[in-house]
């Protein structure tokens, strides 16, 4: 008869890495004698671990969270497809140290493009979490308990103003604000109101509101049932190289596109 320790054993059997996300340096140490690399996924590199990848976002969804790390890892040659990994991770929160163990095949399907959205654009990836978060933010609150949409279409500034052309004078036109500064966070919400997109350059100035995007729809397959703002956010990330974060107003999710495709989809009230 088998102990319960050894039936759950094989949950780590054969397994070609150990991914550790968000471990405290105590966690961290507990496996030093481990037999297999260890590859660390946090928002910072606290316990000064080997292989790590940045996490640039608390994805709340598991899915979301463990997908970013494995990908991650690929993209830095920590794993490849066909490799089996165990990742040790949080499910609920202050729980401290983590309370789930996922055995995950890598493989190149699981490639969904969030890495490559935050590491691979051209926008820092601090901008693009700050726009995140005030999406986010406003899908959650709404604004003024109402569902508002926005849309922020991030980095390749310059290509982007000449795909598109003003609704209204530009608030923004001689200031030098940026995202993820808690005054501008005010004012986007505030401006999200009307309609149009918001640009942001690469290093996260808010260069224009009220923009009416032109791009090209053609070749630009986005699911079913969005309509002209996700179209426009979707179009507009095949032109250029920004990416576009998206929120709903009808279904109040968050989306995000990259060369014309829908890469992710957040849920607000998961956050
Ligand atoms: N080409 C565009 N450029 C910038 N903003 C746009 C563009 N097309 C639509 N919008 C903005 O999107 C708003 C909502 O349009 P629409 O309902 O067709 O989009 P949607 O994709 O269904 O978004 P939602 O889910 O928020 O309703 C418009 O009022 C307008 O502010
Ligand atoms: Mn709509």
């Amino acid at each position: 008869m088998a102990t319960l320790r050894d039936s759950l054993g094989d949950f780590v059997d054969g397994v070609d890495g150990l991914f550790l996300f968000s471990p405290s340096a105590a966690y961290y140490e507990r496996f030093a004698d481990a037999d297999v690399p260890r590859v660390v996924v946090a928002d910072e590199n606290d316990v000064g671990a080997e292989s790590f990848v940045e996490l640039p976002l608390e994805f709340d969804n598991v899915r979301d969270r463990l997908r970013f790390g494995v990908e991650g890892a690929m993209e830095h040659g920590f794993v490849a497809a066909g490799d089996t990994v165990a990742c040790v991770i949080s499910v609920f929160e202050g729980g401290g140290d983590a309370d789930s163990l996922v055995r995950v095949r890598v493989d190149e399907a699981m490639r969904s493009g969030i890495y490559d959205l935050f590491t691979d654009s051209r926008a820092e990836p601090g901008v693009i979490r700050d726009v995140f978060e005030v999406a986010i933010d406003l899908g959650k609150k709404g604004q003024k308990g109402k569902p508002v949409g926005a849309l922020f279409v991030v980095g390749d500034a310059g290509k982007v103003m000449n795909k598109s052309r003003p609704l209204s004078y530009n608030p923004f036109e001689k200031s030098h604000v940026h995202v993820g500064d808690p005054i501008v966070n005010v004012m986007l919400k505030e401006f999200s109101r009307l309609d149009g997109a918001f640009i942001v350059s690469d290093s996260g100035k808010i260069v224009s509101a009220y923009r009416y995007l032109e791009p090209s729809a053609e070749g630009v397959d986005i699911p079913k049932g969005l309509g002209a703002r996700h179209m426009a956010g979707g179009a507009i990330t095949r032109d250029t190289n920004a990416i576009a974060i998206v929120l709903s107003e009808s279904d109040g999710m968050v989306r995000a596109f990259k060369g014309g495709t829908l890469i992710l989809e957040i849920d607000p009230e998961g956050y």
